[in-house]
């Protein structure tokens, strides 16, 4: 089974999780996942299957109505940190007032905690990512790709536990896939662990295991 963590303590356990949304919609069921730290799983299925749901309630945007989601052994509706979970949502939720720069480093601002930034990882995430062309420019003057690649080094640059990801790749053209996983391998070895929503093969392909849902649930190896 690919459900199951080879690593050490897993940073995420998803334990039996059954969802319903829409007051009868019955969106996930028995689901069940482990992730250890420095680990990249991918997460595939049809669209519908029930992968941004998953997603949402790894990053403690809501609770599961049956079941059990903890990150680093907190419940991860209680969890309200980005050093310990962070999300990319394929909306991506760029402050439209600030600058690329601005948009990666606001966890850290908003944690107050300015100088606690490793200045080597963000240096390492504008490079992986290639923004560095565009730091000073406002989000909003960027292409969609541009700002999807601002919210994935946002999402990494407390170098938190675990980084959600939900289709990193959505916005990227062929030439610019690469660059995202580029950025999972920086992720890699600064030993985050993350959970990525996706059809891309690439980036399937760079995934250390791969997690299959269908209709909610996760589909047997
Ligand atoms: N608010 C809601 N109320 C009821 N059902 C919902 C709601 N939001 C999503 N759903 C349903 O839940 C199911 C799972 O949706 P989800 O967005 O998690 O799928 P997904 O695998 O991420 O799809 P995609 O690849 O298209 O993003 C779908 O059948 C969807 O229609």
């Amino acid at each position: 089974m690919t459900t199951e963590s080879t690593g050490p303590e897993p940073v995420l356990v998803v334990e039996d999780v059954g969802h319903v949304l829409g007051g009868s919609a019955r969106v996930l069921q028995d689901v069940s996942v482990q992730l250890s730290a420095g680990e990249v799983l991918a997460l595939v299925g049809r669209s519908g299957s029930g992968k941004t749901t998953l997603c949402h309630l790894v990053a403690g945007l809501g609770r599961p109505t049956s079941g059990r989601i903890t990150v680093g052994g907190t419940d991860a509706h209680d969890v309200d940190d980005w050093a310990l979970v962070s999300l990319l949502p394929q909306r991506l939720g760029l402050v439209e007032e600030l600058t690329v720069e601005q948009n990666v480093l606001l966890p850290s601002r908003l944690r107050g905690a300015d100088d606690t930034v490793d200045g080597a990882l963000v240096e390492d995430l504008f490079a992986a990512l290639d923004l560095t062309a565009f730091r000073d420019r406002r989000a909003t003057q960027t292409s969609l790709g541009e700002q999807q690649r601002t919210a994935l080094a946002r999402a990494l640059v407390l170098r938190p536990a675990l980084a959600v990801l939900d289709e990193p790749t959505g916005h990227q053209d062929d030439e610019h896939v690469a660059l995202i996983g580029a950025a999972l391998d920086v992720a890699r070895r600064h030993g985050v662990a993350v959970l990525a929503a996706t059809h891309d093969e690439r980036i399937i392909g760079a995934a250390d295991r791969v997690v299959t849902l269908a209709a909610g649930r996760v589909v047997p190896d």
